[in-house]
């Protein structure tokens, strides 16, 4: 079977590669997942300037997943701009550069220096980044998000792609597609981030389990799967002309093989990697191959997007 993705002159061996936020803050990090089975790399979304981040523990297992509420800790832009800049575009395994500034003007200050940096990696601008206070994460405020793609693609005239949270409401999911749609530049998206705001709690501590916003954060693993596949299904179907890049729940060849069903060009592993390590990337891609085998798919495409309905 022939696992490679090609879209957006990148080329990838396999689809799989590790979701922003994990496995991808330091350059050793970012080397792990370089050196692992992953088909692609993706950076820890960027800020101007480093961030310690919340106070620990701000991770947490839980019975089917995880919980986050990380505060964006990270080495500022410059850090990932370098590492762009010395990354061995030739091996063969694209990388990408994840930013969320704390403002717009970070965003576009961090946007103008990738740019004039002519690099061959593609950005991916996280839409959970915060808004003016008192207003909801941009990707959940659809004029905020056509403002913000607006003055994006005025100082940044490549292709790029947004990471969005999830949508949980067919208006939302048809607003989003719209203002999305207008922005031709715009050549992926890649659904989705964290299920916002979770609480986990453990019984025996009578207790929360992560320190920050008294113990709210994002959700990620077995909990956020089917949230993930409806949000990669419908953008699919909305979306004109654009790829979309499933993330939520993966941690087998069974939940890749759906996401692709649904339609996604390619899918990123994050709570999966976070507890397993770079290994699950080759135990993924050789569960997927088995499962194309089984079922008589020779590659990606004879199955992509072709969701039964009943
Ligand atoms: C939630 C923000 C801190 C605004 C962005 C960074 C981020 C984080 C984080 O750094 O806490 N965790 C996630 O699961 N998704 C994210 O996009």
């Amino acid at each position: 079977v022939d696992l490679s993705v090609s879209w957006l002159g990148v080329n990838m061996e396999n689809p799989l590669y590790n979701a922003s936020g994990v496995m991808c803050r330091s350059r050793e990090e970012l080397d792990a997942v370089a050196a692992s089975a992953a088909g692609a790399v993706v950076t820890k979304s960027c800020t101007l300037s480093p961030r310690e981040g919340n106070p620990e523990p701000r991770y947490a297992r839980a019975p089917h997943g995880s919980i986050n509420s990380m505060g964006l800790p990270n080495a500022g832009y410059e850090y990932y701009l370098d590492y762009a800049k010395n990354y061995d575009h030739a091996s063969g395994k694209p990388l990408f550069v994840s930013v969320s500034g704390m403002t717009l003007e970070e965003n576009l200050t961090m946007l103008k220096a990738f740019r004039d940096a002519d690099l061959p990696c593609l950005v991916e601008l996280n839409l959970s980044c915060p808004n003016l206070p008192g207003k909801a994460q941009i990707g959940y405020d659809f004029a905020a998000s056509s403002h913000v793609l607006s003055e994006v693609v005025k100082v940044y005239d490549k292709p790029f792609g947004v990471k969005l949270p999830p949508y949980f409401d067919p208006v939302h999911f048809a607003e989003m597609a719209s203002v999305l749609n207008s922005f031709p530049s715009l050549k992926y998206v890649t659904c989705i981030n964290s299920v916002g705001n979770g609480l986990v709690i453990d019984i025996d501590s009578e207790s929360v389990v992560i320190k920050p916003k008294a113990g709210l954060g994002g959700l990620g693993g077995d909990y956020v799967l089917p949230t993930a596949l409806a949000n990669v299904r419908e953008f699919s179907r909305l979306l004109d002309g654009k790829h979309v890049i499933g993330c939520g729940g993966i941690k087998s060849g069974r939940e890749a093989f759906m996401h692709i069903l649904a339609g996604a060009t390619a899918v990123q592993v994050g709570t999966c990697l976070y507890e397993e390590g770079a290994g699950c990337f080759a135990r993924i891609r050789d569960e997927l191959a088995a499962i194309m085998e089984e079922k008589g798919y020779r590659t990606l495409a004879d199955f992509r997007g072709k969701l039964l309905t009943m």
